[in-house]
């Protein structure tokens, strides 16, 4: 099992996103949580995966020279990729309205990437979910903003809240990936990299 196997290594989760913590709890890994400040700027030329592939290297750069030889440093980001633009997190309530105005009554993606770091090698992954929303009116939209406060959500949205209840039509791919991990793909990339190792 690969939790056995993982007592020989030392995962850092480099995360301030409870979702995140939570699935490496539910998984049964034992992890450290180190957190550094990354300012998510990424370069504009990039679309679609580029981006959160981008950000994720990017949070896992500051931690570079201090990895010791069993360190498997973990860093992650979502986007929400819609109409060729990518919605990070809304800078405050008029924001937040509008990206989900833009996103109701359509499709859009979800796309999370995962950045594995070691003293050798890095490896980034990405997985895409196709979400479609309902037609949401301005009252569903603000009574959402105003009583979840979606600030800490990429497209201003939390699949798992009342939103995900109420708006959310369908989904294509995986519903982790929405809500901030692809654990399927973490759990077998993690594994990949430790059987390559040994
Ligand atoms: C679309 C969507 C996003 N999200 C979350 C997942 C991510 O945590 C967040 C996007 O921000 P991220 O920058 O990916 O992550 P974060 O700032 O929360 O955590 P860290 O960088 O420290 O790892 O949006 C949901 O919880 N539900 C959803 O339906």
């Amino acid at each position: 099992m690969l939790q056995e196997t993982l007592k020989n290594y030392n995962i850092i989760l480099a995360s301030g996103s409870p979702r995140r913590h939570q699935f490496f709890r539910e998984l049964g890994i034992d992890f450290e949580i180190r957190l550094k400040n990354v300012e998510e700027i990424y370069p504009e030329r990039l679309r679609g995966s580029d981006i959160p592939d981008y950000l994720a290297q990017l949070k896992a750069l500051p931690f570079r020279e201090e990895l010791q030889e069993k360190d498997i440093l973990i860093t992650s980001d979502t986007i929400v990729w819609h109409r060729e633009k990518a919605l990070g997190k809304p800078k405050n309530r008029e924001e937040a309205v509008e990206m989900i105005k833009t996103l109701s009554n359509d499709s859009h993606e979800v796309i999370t990437s995962i950045c594995f770091t070691t003293p050798h090698l890095q490896k980034t992954v990405n997985a895409t979910t196709k979400v479609f929303f309902n037609s949401l009116t301005n009252g569903e939209i603000t009574h959402y903003i105003d009583r979840f406060k979606p600030f800490d959500k990429a497209g201003a949205y939390g699949i798992q809240e009342w939103i995900g209840l109420v708006g959310i039509r369908k989904i294509e791919g995986s519903y982790f990936n929405v809500v901030g991990l692809p654990v399927h793909l973490m759990y077998n990339t993690l594994k990949g990299l430790i059987e390559e190792n040994t």
